[in-house]
């Protein structure tokens, strides 16, 4: 699929990340799959996955453009998200339509600077589309210059040097659309309908919602924090 065809079957769209890794409730063979199969249902236009076993689950069960990672941890560096030439070849063998790469400035394991990694993305897989996973605007300027072909605010939150609050990053998903010249796909913290309807009307051509929608213990846990701040009205709160 080339990048017209993608951003034909994206824009203004839904893109649910369905991920679970091994620590998490739902990880396990088959349960992502159908999570990709409910985000069709109800309405998705493409899916965010990890793991190649996933990828190809989710290729083989919806009809949807597929983004790919694969998360690893490797001991010289903090980037785990796709970081190698290895983990883009299990991606991009899994059948994924993109490859999403953390696009930081930050060093990638054996000294692998952003730059290298696109050009040999670029050589061994001429057909993947790539987007770039990036924290602050100069990072999301310098990953359009070296050609990926998508910029996302997913790592915001997630570097040191960026911001982190528990609210998406409208300023940089703002700044990305007016200084960028490339798509941008916001990603990140978005909790709610409102705020996926804000990164559409700030120029996004797509919205990425992952743990709002798939991960059951963390919106499970927005409803427990609520209710620990209700005031009961009544005899409860009438009591001394
Ligand atoms: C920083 C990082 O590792 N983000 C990962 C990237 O794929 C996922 O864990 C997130 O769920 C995804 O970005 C969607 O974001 P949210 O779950 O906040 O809607």
């Amino acid at each position: 699929m080339n990048s017209e065809a993608f951003l034909e079957r994206i824009r203004g769209g839904l893109i649910v990340s369905c991920q679970a890794i091994d620590d998490e409730p739902l990880s396990g063979a088959g349960v992502m799959p159908r999570m990709a199969v409910a985000a069709m249902a109800g309405g998705a236009v493409g899916i965010r996955a990890n793991g190649a076993e996933d990828i190809r689950n989710i290729k083989a069960e919806v009809d949807l453009p597929v983004i790919g990672i694969v998360k690893r941890n490797y001991a010289d560096s903090p980037v785990y998200i796709t970081p190698t030439l290895q983990e883009v070849e299990e991606v991009a063998s899994a059948g994924a339509d993109v490859v999403a790469i953390d696009a930081t400035s930050r060093l990638r394991p054996n000294g692998l600077s952003l730059e290298k990694l696109i050009s040999r993305i670029r050589e061994a897989f001429p057909e993947l589309l790539i987007m770039g996973d990036v924290s602050t605007l100069v990072e999301g300027i310098q990953a359009a210059a070296l050609g990926v072909d998508f910029v996302a605010s997913t790592m915001s939150g997630y570097t040191p040097y960026s911001p982190g609050t528990s609210q998406p990053d409208f300023q940089l998903i703002e700044a990305l659309v007016q200084r960028v010249d490339i798509p941008v796909i916001a990603e990140g913290k978005i909790r709610s309908p409102d705020q996926a309807v804000r990164c559409i009307e700030l120029g996004c051509c797509a919205v990425v919602v992952g743990s709002a929608i798939t991960r059951p213990q963390e919106i499970t846990r927005t409803f427990v924090e609520s209710l620990e701040r209700a005031v009961p009205l009544g005899k409860d709160r009438l009591a001394p």
